[in-house]
């Protein structure tokens, strides 16, 4: 059995963006950019006015206060105004483009209008926002790897781009395998069954990581029908995740199910819980199967599928995989043999493991905020001790 940091790196070497796409602007939040975004236009396209008042010429205000002759108006949208004469203005809006001469605007709170003359009191600042200010036509605005969060957004759309060029979004399918499972709502019903309880969450995990969950389906352990849902899945999808069947048992066919052709990336990690965890290929499609008991599939999911899907996406997969430091709330016993990943609460700032570590606990899940690295074979230690934890 391979380690856990081992796994995590086999599993980031694969975790690779998927190929580009153009989407359109309007569409495009929290994609990655495949290309760089280059600028359109110059913004602003013209020389223009950053407050409401009178565009004129600064030389024309060396004596105050200053009358001018109002000689036309300037909106955000329209044309520039002709070119001004000294000793006029063009009534002006935020926004709006300055006519050629004019070098400065005057807010309207220090005017008086009366008619076709204005009367400027004080010149105040010169609200004037010089052409290409923001940026100029040709400029490489964003970078290939950025994600389009909400600022990087108002960028792309500002360059005047209808498509962007993206990573594609990861198409993933997750079959949730055992014939004790039925829909939550049903179980009550039908003795000796249990609600489908992780691929909820899982398709929830998956579409924040920045993947498409395409298909999610149920299945009982028929090796058959099994494997014909994972030739199909194989064929549509970029990543399967199929829970349960991951161990030894009679009707464990999570691996079985994908027949010859799979080939592991790794196959069981010396970790507790989630030691069955595997990832492998067939063909282009990779493979992830998470253990089926709840705790383990969700600590899997967490160092496995969620970095996995997020290179797919074109994210930083390892950069949700960083161990921080923290002070532990209460001692910690000797661990055993598997390195350990104890789900914990936070108090205060200080770091509480569970009552239950039991990997089959789905309460547990609720409150579970994050994971405590114990390495093998590490000795006792008393609260108070640093931790290595990642959130959970
Ligand atoms: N002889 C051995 N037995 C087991 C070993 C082993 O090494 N040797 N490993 C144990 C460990 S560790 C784990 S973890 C589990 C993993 O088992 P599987 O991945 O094969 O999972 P199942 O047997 O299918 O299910 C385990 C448990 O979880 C429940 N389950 C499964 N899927 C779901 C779901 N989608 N929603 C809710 N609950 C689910 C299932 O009913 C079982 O109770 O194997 C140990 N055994
Ligand atoms: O490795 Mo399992 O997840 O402990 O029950």
């Amino acid at each position: 059995m391979i380690s856990l940091d081992e796994a995590l790196a086999r599993m980031l070497a694969v975790a690779l963006p998927l190929d580009a796409e153009s989407v359109a602007t309007v569409d495009a939040f929290d994609r990655v950019l495949a290309a760089p975004v280059v600028a359109a236009i110059d913004a602003p396209r013209a020389d223009s006015s950053a407050m409401d008042g009178y565009a004129v010429r600064r030389a024309d205000l060396s004596v105050m206060p200053a009358r001018l002759v109002v000689v036309g108006e300037s909106y955000a949208g329209t044309a520039a105004p002709p070119a001004l004469a000294t000793g006029k203005a063009v009534r002006i809006f935020t926004g709006a483009p300055l006519p050629t001469g004019a070098d400065h605007v005057v807010v309207q709170e220090n005017c008086d209008r009366d008619g076709d003359v204005v009367t400027v009191r004080e010149a105040g600042d010169g609200n004037v926002r010089l052409r290409a200010g923001d940026f100029d036509l040709g400029d490489v605005l964003l970078a290939a790897g950025t994600r389009l969060g909400a600022g990087a957004l108002v960028v792309a759309a500002g360059a005047d781009l209808a498509e962007v060029k993206v990573v594609r979004q990861p198409c993933v399918v997750i079959l949730g395998t055992g014939d004790e499972l039925v829909s939550p709502g049903s179980a009550r019903e039908r003795p000796g069954t249990i609600p489908e309880s992780l691929s909820p969450a899982l398709a929830g995990l998956v579409i924040a990581a920045g993947g498409k969950v395409t298909r999610r389906e149920q299945l009982a352990d028929d090796l058959s029908t099994l494997t014909a849902i994972a030739i199909r899945a194989i064929e549509e999808a970029d990543l399967v995740i199929v829970t349960g069947g991951a161990s030894v048992g009679a009707r464990d066919f999570a691996k079985p199910m994908f027949g010859p052709a799979l080939d592991f990336v790794f196959n069981k990690v010396a970790m507790k819980p989630g030691k069955p965890v595997w990832l492998g290929r067939v063909g282009g499609t990779l493979v992830l199967g998470l253990p089926g008991n709840p705790s383990s599939a969700l600590v899997t999911a967490r160092l496995f599928m969620t970095p996995l899907v997020a290179g797919l996406a074109g994210r930083d997969a390892a950069g949700s995989l960083v161990w921080q430091t923290a002070m532990l709330g209460a001692e910690l016993p000797a661990n055993g043999a598997r390195e350990t990943l104890l789900r914990a609460r936070w108090d205060g700032d200080l770091l509480v493991p569970l009552i239950s570590q039991d990997s089959s606990s789905q309460l547990m899940l609720a409150s579970a905020a994050a994971l405590i690295r114990r390495p093998a074979n590490a000795p006792a230690i008393g609260a108070g001790a640093p931790a290595d934890y990642m959130p959970f």
